[in-house]
């Protein structure tokens, strides 16, 4: 099938290779005219497992073309796939400024009939005000269909070839069928329905999954007070397969460029129909409080955090992608830069991306090494692989006085026993065999026994 893609951001370039992959002929069209000619020379703009490899292959065997013309992307298109940004505006409604100028330049340069597919995320009720404005523009035939998109970031490619379902809204059989048959070799399960459901489904798997993640957090901070272990808990709820053992991880809370906004943009269309969705705002509130939380213990353990060496291993919102939008990285960094630290940091791979968020003041270390060497406290931030598996003796080694503020749970209790660091993490009980400066320390958790008996 002849297939353009509007945008070729995370889910526009990963889903036009994907359907190049599997058969199809498929162009890309960006306004970013430096991605188009990276993209052209095979080069990812984003950092995302898999994914350049197989752009390449598939540039290579004539299956993607990249282009910056909207004339050329839609020239012999059958059907439309849009991949803009709906950012959050300030009072966290979705942003669809990009979204109506892809759709106004499809509607001037389309010459035969289409079926036109939006995978970005929109409020529900947007692909009828997308129906209407393409109505404005041209005469041409087409078909609105809602197919939103549930893949990750860090393991896009993964997810788009094994996905657990592929929805399809759609108010016409035919179009819907087509946009089926058009996914058929990627063998997920297709669940069809009408097209506000489609965009509902999306903001409330989204808003459900960061319900999750702000419960087990607010599990972990009871756990903290009452000397419980949330890894323990999250591991015996989660084998009741009603609950399930995904997204339980304690931690900072929740980032990236979808939950924060997607749970803000449905608490706003809630309140467009004057519905309180008071569950969802509880959710936002807890997640803002909890990447606090590391800071706040930080400086119950040393005080003052002026001239203070901080080092901050993982930039990124998650493992395994550069992106830093929303990463909880940006907001403890910021507060700690404020409070007069140093902050000393290191990320795989996105220290790049994170220099264009972060204060300027911040330092970027070339190895967890360099960045621990001087610092008075280590935080955790990202889980990234080369964080968790680095050798918790190394930092009893490298540092002065090993002190750990593990935001991610990245290491077992008993190793961090046997490896004699002063180790605390989120929801779990602290370690801390070595010696310790007792003038330095103030007693963050002295509290617990008492909290625990009574
Ligand atoms: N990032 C993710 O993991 C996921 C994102 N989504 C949704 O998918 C949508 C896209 O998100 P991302 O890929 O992260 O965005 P992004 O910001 O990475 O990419 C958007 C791209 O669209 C381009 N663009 C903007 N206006 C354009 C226009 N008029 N014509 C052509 N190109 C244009 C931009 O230059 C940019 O390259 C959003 O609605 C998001 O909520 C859904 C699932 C996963
Ligand atoms: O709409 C979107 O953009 C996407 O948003 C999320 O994907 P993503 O944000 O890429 O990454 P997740 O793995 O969901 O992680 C999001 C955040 O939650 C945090 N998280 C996740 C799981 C968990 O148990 N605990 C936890 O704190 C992660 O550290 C990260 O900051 C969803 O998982 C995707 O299905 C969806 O398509």
């Amino acid at each position: 099938m002849k297939i353009s893609v509007v945008g070729t951001g995370y889910v526009g370039l990963v889903t036009g290779v994907t359907l190049s992959e599997i058969g199809h002929q498929v162009i890309c069209l960006d306004v970013d005219t430096l991605k188009i000619k990276m993209l052209r020379n095979g080069q990812s703009p984003i950092y995302e497992p898999g994914l350049e490899d197989l752009l390449r292959k598939n540039i290579n065997d004539g299956n993607i073309w990249f282009t910056s013309s909207s004339t050329q992307a839609f020239a012999d298109s059958e059907v439309i796939f849009i991949a803009v940004g709906t950012p959050a505006n300030h009072d966290g409604t979705a942003n669809l400024f990009y979204l109506e100028q892809a759709v106004i330049e499809i509607a001037k340069n389309i010459k035969k009939r289409q079926i036109i597919v939006t995978k970005s995320t929109v409020p529900v009720g947007t692909n009828q005000y997308i129906k209407k404005l393409i109505e404005k523009y041209t005469t041409v035939e087409f078909d609105i269909v809602s197919n939103p998109e549930f893949l990750r970031e860090g393991s896009a490619i993964y997810d788009m070839f094994h996905g657990d379902r592929i929805v399809i809204g759609s108010e016409l059989d035919e179009a819907a069928a087509i946009i089926g048959q058009l996914y058929k070799p990627l063998k997920i399960p297709i669940y069809k329905t009408d097209i506000r459901s489609a965009e509902m489904i999306k903001y409330a798997s989204n808003a459900f999954l960061a319900t999750k993640i702000s419960f087990i957090n607010e599990i972990a901070n009871l756990c903290d007070k009452v000397g419980a272990n949330v890894e323990a808990v999250s591991y015996g709820m989660g084998l009741d397969q009603r609950i399930g053992n995904q997204f339980l991880q304690a931690g900072i809370g929740y980032g990236g460029s979808c939950f924060p906004k997607d749970t803000k943009a449905l608490v706003q269309l809630a309140g467009n129909v004057k519905h309180e969705f008071e569950l969802l705002k509880a959710v936002i509130d807890v997640n803002n409080k909890q990447q606090m939380l590391l800071v706040e213990k930080v400086k119950k353990r040393i005080t003052s955090l002026l001239h203070k060496n901080i080092a901050v291993l993982g930039l990124s919102f998650k493992p395994n992608t550069d992106d830093m939008r929303e990463a909880a990285s940006l907001v403890i960094i910021e507060e700690l830069v404020k409070q007069g630290a140093t902050v000393i940091a290191y990320d795989p791979v996105a220290i790049d991306e994170a220099k264009k968020y972060l204060p300027t003041e911040v330092v970027y270390a070339k190895s967890i090494e360099t960045a621990i060497i001087d610092a008075d406290v280590v935080l955790i931030l990202t889980e990234w692989e080369e964080i968790k598996s680095f050798n918790l003796h190394q930092y009893k080694a490298l540092m002065k006085k090993a002190v750990i503020f593990d935001g991610r749970n990245c290491y077992s209790l008993p190793e961090a026993e046997r490896a004699g660091v002063e180790y605390y993490s989120v929801g779990r009980p602290l370690v801390m065999k070595q010696t310790i400066d007792e003038a330095s320390l103030s007693p963050i958790y002295s509290d617990k026994k008492d909290t625990t008996a009574s």
